[in-house]
């Protein structure tokens, strides 16, 4: 029986889905794999093991869902975006550990770009805004301080790539250097106008462009695989989306103002915008959604960076709860927060602040605060960051939202996506299959080899599974996210002394 095979490349793990023809989900498999943390504020990963862990997770999800290689009519890939690897084209070895798209050792350099006047044109051409956040720092970074690699990349003897890139280098034996056109348009070096590697950017980062991958469409085929993965030669490769981007698609957010958030590790909002980007003045980035049959359609994005992390937190850090599920019951068993906010600015904070200083605070705490508040707190810090990134879009774009998509691990929280839908103002509307962001890559895949004929067709596949409406009166709701803000503004600029 005929199957697509997702690959969903992780910060945190790796994940392979095979999906039926009805787009149903047949089985999943899901590895983690090591962090890094040299030192405060790095993050890197081992490129070799998110190698052998998707293909790990790849063998034992076709295994388990009883299928052979050859059912497999095509991979889709998603993953991570700007994390950012370097090898050598000969041995196909990284010369360093990837650096993740979290790791802000590249700040300083931003400052200094920053203070040189370049964020104007580099938002202008790119979307983005001038953060550690995406690659360009990140490439200059491993060319200025792994011995030897400033020359060798010179000599055209070094590949860079998103995980993307190193998945397809290694899927087909080093035979494609390619990336999609999603995951380039956040290394910071793209026109997202043009689609093409920016000149005058590469000039400005240092970085020769003998390094790139060939940018290419988000659906078609890239290559096949050479034996690595499932013993199998000749799988097709043919869809690519950065994560986000894939939950768009997954979503079929296709018109301009069809808006989802994925609620993971971080939250991420992304707001179809059609065939022309458009420059945000509210710190909100422009972004490329999908590139299909010949057409390039844009996002406005917003990011959260801690969300359904700070879960993780009360479970590991606090450990006032034993399984991340398990907060949901303890948030409910109080009638509201009883006055604690927290904001979880453990990374700094994202958009729409883009403050790399600020640090989390817990404020509003009484004789009387229990663990049910700080969990509720907890839960509720997700849904105000999210509020935050509307209110930026809405006063970008039109206001012209009728229904927020969700999904994501954490989408799967009532309490959550209640008073999420509260402080919106729109209705929520949850998938049955949150695991949209590798829908999306196996959507993109299925249409590039014909096993789906069109959008059209998946418009079909679609099934709702939880609609939540507003509820809160809006005085209530102002109330809430007044209290928030004044929280928000707390935690602002807290490292290095600065207040
Ligand atoms: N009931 C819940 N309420 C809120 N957050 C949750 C709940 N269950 C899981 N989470 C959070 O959701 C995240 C997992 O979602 P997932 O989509 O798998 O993330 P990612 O793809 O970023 O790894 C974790 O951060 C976890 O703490
Ligand atoms: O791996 P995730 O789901 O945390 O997503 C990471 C984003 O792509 C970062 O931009």
């Amino acid at each position: 029986m005929p199957h697509i095979l997702a690959l969903d490349q992780g910060t945190t793990s790796c994940r392979a889905i095979v999906f039926n023809h009805a787009g149903e989900i047949q089985a999943v498999a899901q590895q983690e794999f090591e962090q890094h943390f040299p030192k405060p504020g790095w993050v890197e990963h081992d490129a070799h093991e998110i190698w052998s862990t998707q293909i790990g997770v790849a063998t034992e999800v076709v295994a388990r869902a009883s299928l052979r290689p050859s059912d497999i009519v095509a991979i889709g890939i998603t993953n991570q975006r700007e994390t950012t690897v370097l090898w050598d084209r000969e041995t196909g070895h990284p010369i360093h550990h990837a650096i993740v798209w979290q790791d802000r050792r590249t700040a300083p350099l931003c400052d200094q770009l920053q203070a040189a006047g370049n964020a104007d044109l580099i938002q202008e051409r790119t979307g983005l805004l001038l953060d550690a956040y995406f690659s360009a720092t990140k490439i200059a970074w491993l060319l200025d301080n792994v011995p030897g690699a400033r020359a060798k990349a010179e000599a055209g003897k070094l590949a860079f790539g998103t995980i993307d890139t190193w998945l397809v280098w290694n899927l087909t034996g080093g035979a494609q250097h390619i990336t999609d056109i999603t995951n380039a348009s956040r290394t910071m070096l793209l026109n997202i106008h043009t689609g093409e590697w920016d000149e005058e950017l590469l000039k400005l980062f240092n970085i020769p462009r003998s390094l790139l991958p060939e940018v290419r469409s988000s659906s078609e085929i890239y290559g096949e695989t050479t034996g690595g993965l499932l013993n199998a030669r000749g799988i097709p490769i043919a869809g690519i989306a950065g994560d986000q981007q894939a939950a768009l698609f997954g979503q079929l957010c296709l018109e301009p103002g069809q808006t989802k958030t994925t609620y993971g590790t971080g939250c991420f909002m992304l707001k179809s915008t059609g065939t022309k980007p458009l420059i945000s003045k509210n710190r909100l980035l422009s972004t490329i959604a999908c590139r299909r049959n010949n057409q390039t359609t844009y996002a406005l994005e917003g990011s959260v960076f801690i969300g359904g992390a700070v879960v993780q937190w009360l479970r590991d850090g606090l450990e006032i709860i034993r399984k991340s599920s398990e907060v949901s019951q303890l948030a409910a068993s109080v009638p509201d927060n009883g006055g604690v906010f927290l904001v979880p600015a453990f990374a700094g904070l994202g958009a729409p602040h883009w403050d790399p200083a600020a640090r989390g605070l817990m404020i509003g705490l009484t004789r009387g605060t229990t663990k049910a508040h700080i969990a509720r707190a907890a839960v509720e810090s997700i849904a105000f960051q999210v509020a935050d990134l509307l209110s930026a879009m809405q006063a970008d774009s039109e206001n012209d939202l009728t229904e927020m998509r969700v999904d994501g691990g954490a989408s799967k929280d009532d309490l959550l996506m209640q008073f999420q839908a509260d402080l919106l103002g729109v209705p929520l509307v949850r998938p049955k299959e949150i695991e949209t962001t590798a829908l999306g890559a196996a959507y993109l895949a299925g249409l590039a080899v014909g096993f789906w004929q069109g959008t059209d067709e998946l418009v079909h596949l679609q099934q709702i599974d939880r609609r939540y409406e507003p509820k809160m009166p809006r005085s209530k709701v102002d109330a809430l996210r007044g209290e928030w803000q004044r929280a928000v503004e707390r935690c602002k600029l807290w490292e290095g002394g600065s207040r």
